[in-house]
């Protein structure tokens, strides 16, 4: 597969028609986190799809009427059933194929809205406030408060996974932001994690990184480099 050269549909476009063969469609940027997270759960499912990248900076009129957010990713199904909002799409292919590889336990609604809760709550304390900060220009600051989070993550981790002894939600839904971290470090020339100091999380990413699905989906570093040098990090624009 050839990462680096998927064009995205951008203004002037036309929406191209769907493949037979590949019934869900997944509208995506290749370097969006949100929608890494939705192929890591299709790859992980096995399903069959096809990618539809979208020139967030020049956006098609007509992905606006497919999402009235001009958001990606997005879900879409041959019979035109739409799906958006990264965790909401991972729900619903968990829950539609259910039959395999589980992600959100069926018959345990606390432990699912706990996973949830702990979705957001890592992605909170590291994505947002941290990671983007040391992308714009890390200083020793910015990094020590990157550490702290992960310290935070690591008390909070119930066993080799983030919440248990096997890959759930938790694990796919933040991945995208732990396979950044080596880019970031390379990209701004720092180091932002240490075995010495988390070596629940360094252990846990070696146990994702040998995951089909991780394989499957995952950039090396110096895509995500390439990728990063193009972006405005004051808008948040790039050309992708
Ligand atoms: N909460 C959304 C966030 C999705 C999101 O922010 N995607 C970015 C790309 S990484 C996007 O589509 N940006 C274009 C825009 O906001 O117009 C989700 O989880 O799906």
């Amino acid at each position: 597969m050839v990462i680096g050269d998927i064009p995205g549909y951008g203004k002037g476009s036309k929406p191209p028609p769907h493949r037979a063969e590949e019934p869900i469609r997944l509208y995506s940027m290749r370097f969006c986190p949100f929608a890494h997270r939705v192929r890591l759960v299709l790859a992980y499912k096995q399903l069959l799809y096809e990618v539809v990248n979208i020139d967030l900076k020049d956006k098609p009129d007509w992905y606006l009427q497919v999402n009235p957010l001009g958001k990606v990713p997005l879900l879409e199904e041959d019979d035109n059933k739409r799906v958006f909002e990264s965790t909401n799409c991972a729900e619903y292919l968990d829950d539609k194929f259910n039959d395999r590889n589980k992600l959100l336990p069926a018959a345990h609604p606390l432990q699912r809205a706990q996973q949830k809760m702990m979705v957001e709550v890592i992605h909170g304390k590291i994505a947002m406030p941290h990671m983007q900060l040391i992308l714009k220009g890390a200083d020793e600051q910015n990094r020590e408060a990157l550490a702290k989070a992960l310290d935070e993550i690591e008390a909070m981790m119930v066993g080799p996974y983030l919440f248990g002894d096997s890959v759930t939600f938790v694990d796919l839904m933040v991945w995208p932001w732990f396979e950044r971290i080596p880019a970031i470090e390379k990209f701004r020339q720092v180091s932002m994690t240490s075995e010495e100091r988390h070596p629940q999380l360094t252990h846990w990413c070696k146990l994702m990184r040998e995951e089909a699905a991780v394989q499957a989906t995952s950039y090396p570093a110096d895509l995500y480099v390439d990728f990063f040098r193009t972006r405005d990090f004051n808008t948040g624009l790039s050309k992708h």
